[in-house]
């Protein structure tokens, strides 16, 4: 990949390598846009097999910031970490410490949290160097594990996507197929349950689909059967590009809702979906859970507050339905458009004059 063209293309701001030989650190921060605000992502922590793909992948998960933080209403630009390693075995203190002074030097024009392969644990590592961190323990009067939350937003969102289809929100007695169960999705099974839907699930690993067959009755299938069963929602909650050539014919559900980032492999398959007239709620506006939490931090969290704010995940949703239907558009599009649009019009506010410390005027405002 030709770094700085690619940069170009998709408006990249900065993009910064950072090592650190003693604790074994290697990792790279995105900087996608910070129009409206500074950057907040998370930090993936992945085995990637070469630096092409961590690349790679920081730059598509920032620039996914920036609509996600965009859509969901936040007054924060996009960015993302990663830090190459494998998170069960190349984890400690130094590398997070380490890693924190590095996100420190950047002067807030990008603040981290969780994502893959971190941990509550890890943020308050990283809070030990510098205050450009959310997603850190209560103990500190902050959010804690973002998944709860993240969870309650994308059951929120399937609501208002099973109306679009059904015309009425309830899940009672709707059949839900959920491909893994880890943090994010044990919770959002627990309200689906409380809401008399039925569960089928999944996952390569053995000991979360026996918990969610034992709390919640769950059906338990193999991963490769998830995307057939006959569902009236399938909800995406492992990993990406699990929407594709392969699994979209296969599918049986009228609704797509689920917490999983990136989940279109292509942009194509999204017209796949509109064409089969099946609702897709986009992820990055049904998963902003995680992060409208988090962002709370910044003001001196307040829960319930938080709550109010990831409950709009709703109303955001109604308003890529209509935008989708008013232009005959995929909702992936109509969620991109409505993303940009509000970037484009904060661009526009920011073209006023406000004075600052640096400006020609400063010795004249004090
Ligand atoms: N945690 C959050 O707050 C948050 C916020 C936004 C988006 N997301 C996204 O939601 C997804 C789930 O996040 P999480 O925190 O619950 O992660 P997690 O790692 O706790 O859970 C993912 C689960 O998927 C399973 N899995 C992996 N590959 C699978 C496959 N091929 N088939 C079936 N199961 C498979 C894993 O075994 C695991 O149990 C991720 O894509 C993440 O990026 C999470
Ligand atoms: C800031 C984090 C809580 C963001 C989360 N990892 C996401 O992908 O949305």
């Amino acid at each position: 990949m030709e770094i700085l063209k690619y940069m170009e293309k998709y408006d990249y701001e900065e993009l910064h390598f950072v090592q650190d030989k003693q604790s074994g650190l290697k990792g790279i921060i995105a900087i996608h846009d910070t129009t409206l605000g500074p950057a907040l992502g998370g930090t993936r922590m992945w085995a990637y097999k070469s630096e092409e793909e961590a690349i790679d992948d920081v730059l598509r998960l920032a620039r996914g910031m920036t609509y996600k933080n965009a859509a969901a209403g936040l007054n924060l630009g996009g960015g993302k970490a990663v830090i190459i390693g494998d998170p069960r075995k190349d984890k400690n203190e130094e590398k997070f410490r380490a890693f924190g002074r590095f996100i420190q030097g950047l002067n807030g024009r990008y603040i981290t949290a969780e994502d893959v392969g971190t941990s509550v644990e890890d943020m308050d590592l990283i809070h030990e160097e510098t205050d450009f961190v959310t997603g850190i323990s209560p103990a500190f009067g902050s959010s804690g594990n973002p998944s709860p939350v993240t969870a309650y937003g994308v059951y929120k969102g399937m609501k208002a996507a099973v109306k679009e289809y059904f015309g009425s929100e309830s899940l009672e007695g709707k059949v839900i197929a959920i491909q893994g169960v880890g943090n994010v999705a044990y919770h959002l099974c627990k309200y689906l349950h409380e809401e008399g839907a039925s569960l089928i699930v999944t996952d390569i690993h053995k000991e979360p689909v026996k918990r969610a067959v034992e709390e919640f009755g769950a059906k338990a299938v193999d991963p490769k059967e998830i995307y057939e069963v006959e569902s009236d929602v399938f909800s995406p909650c492992a990993l990406g590009a699990v929407l594709n050539d392969e699994t979209i014919p296969k599918l049986k559900a009228k609704v797509i809702a689920g917490s999983a980032n990136n989940q279109l492999k292509e942009n194509r398959h999204g017209d796949m979906l509109f064409d089969m007239g099946i609702v897709y709620a986009p992820d990055y506006v049904i998963n902003a859970g995680g992060v409208i939490n988090v962002a709370d931090e910044l003001y001196g969290y307040k829960r319930e507050r938080a709550m109010k704010k990831v409950e709009q995940i709703y109303t955001n949703l109604e308003k890529v339905f209509e935008i989708s239907k008013r232009d005959q558009i995929p909702t992936y599009l109509a969620a991109d458009r409505m993303a940009e649009e509000r970037i484009e019009r904060m661009r526009q506010t920011k073209s006023t004059f406000l004075p600052n410390e640096k400006h020609i005027l400063r010795n004249r405002l004090k």
